[in-house]
């Protein structure tokens, strides 16, 4: 979707050994020294740099053409094409690699996250799974004609968002994210001064018991009604918030469909530890057994 790489052959495995090495350098501290994963990360970052200006390159000669996320950043953004938008206001080639990167680091973990958490919590409580299979089930069984989900099934999924919601607030997928303070004040006896970075603790804000009683309950009815502003930060909120949530929504959603529709699941194992990285991750990657229904 964002520039079309082939599931499987050499280019894909490199991309994915770099992106590995990124994603586990990100919360590191900014000691470039060789040795340290800060400094690993920046030489895979460069690394992943060096492929997309290759990719880049054979697109803009002609040799390979997709229709994609990087093939509209090219047309849209080559200086000198004929678009209505100012010459000034077009994405150098740096840009739009850093672009392509920040999609990648922020999109890709964070949904296979989500996806993992869900169908643990939909695994390991029944109730919830009838409901949502009941929700999809009655999407096909009220579909004249064809088979794919439509936009408009898509934005009627009513129990299937409130599963999405507790699912980001029962995992928190980012348990911490900053701010920077725009002036000084005063929180509970602390005292903040304008520029400092303020870490929230998204965790303990999804799971405070006066918001969410029972918050170690996987219960997508707290969804019911509307939340106290600010007590629910699965994609963050004000102007920093996640720009891929709908993306990420719409795949989650089409993933769930096909999921409950056609397949049944047991886990493999049992353990509820979480994996200790910037993304939260079920510890053993929650392996699990898929049957046809
Ligand atoms: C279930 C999947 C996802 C979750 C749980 C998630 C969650 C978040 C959260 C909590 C933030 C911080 C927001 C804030 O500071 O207020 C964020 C930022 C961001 N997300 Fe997502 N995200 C997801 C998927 C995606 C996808 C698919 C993309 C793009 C393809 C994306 C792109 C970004 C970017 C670029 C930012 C930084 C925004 C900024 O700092 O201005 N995310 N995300």
């Amino acid at each position: 979707m964002i520039m079309s790489l082939e599931p499987s052959g050499e280019e894909q495995e490199r991309f994915r050994a770099n992106f590995k090495i990124i994603s586990s350098s990100f919360a590191s501290m900014p000691f470039k020294i060789p040795g340290t994963a800060f400094h690993r990360g920046i030489k895979a970052r460069d690394s992943m740099y060096a492929m997309i200006d290759s990719i880049i390159a054979k697109r803009r000669n002609g040799e390979v053409i997709q229709q994609d996320f990087l093939e509209s950043l090219i047309i849209k953004h080559s200086k000198g094409t004929n678009t209505i938008d100012n010459e000034d206001n077009k994405l150098t080639d740096q840009q739009m690699k850093d672009n392509i990167l920040t999609l990648l680091v922020a999109g890709h973990d964070t949904t296979t996250a989500a996806l993992t958490w869900l169908v643990k919590f939909l695994g390991e409580n029944p109730a919830v799974l009838e409901h949502l299979r009941e929700e999809h089930l009655q999407i096909q069984a009220n579909r004249k004609d064809g088979t794919n989900l439509t936009w408009s099934e898509v934005n009627n999924m009513p129990y299937t968002n409130k599963v999405i919601s507790e699912t980001l607030r029962r995992a928190t997928i980012l348990p911490w994210y900053s701010r920077k303070a725009a002036q000084d004040f005063e929180i509970d006896g602390y005292n903040i001064k304008k520029g400092w970075s303020i870490n929230l603790d998204v965790v303990s804000i999804h799971h405070d018991p006066e918001t969410f009683p029972d918050p170690e309950k996987f219960d997508p009815s707290r969804f019911d009604a509307p939340l106290k502003t600010f007590s629910y930060l699965g994609f963050g909120s004000g102007p920093r918030m996640c720009p891929g949530m709908n993306l990420a929504k719409l795949e989650i959603c089409i993933f769930i469909h096909h999921l409950v529709c056609k397949y049944k699941w047991r886990a493999l194992e049992k353990d509820d530890s979480v994996q200790p990285t910037l993304v939260r991750m079920p510890k053993n990657k929650y392996p699990i057994m898929v049957e046809p229904l």
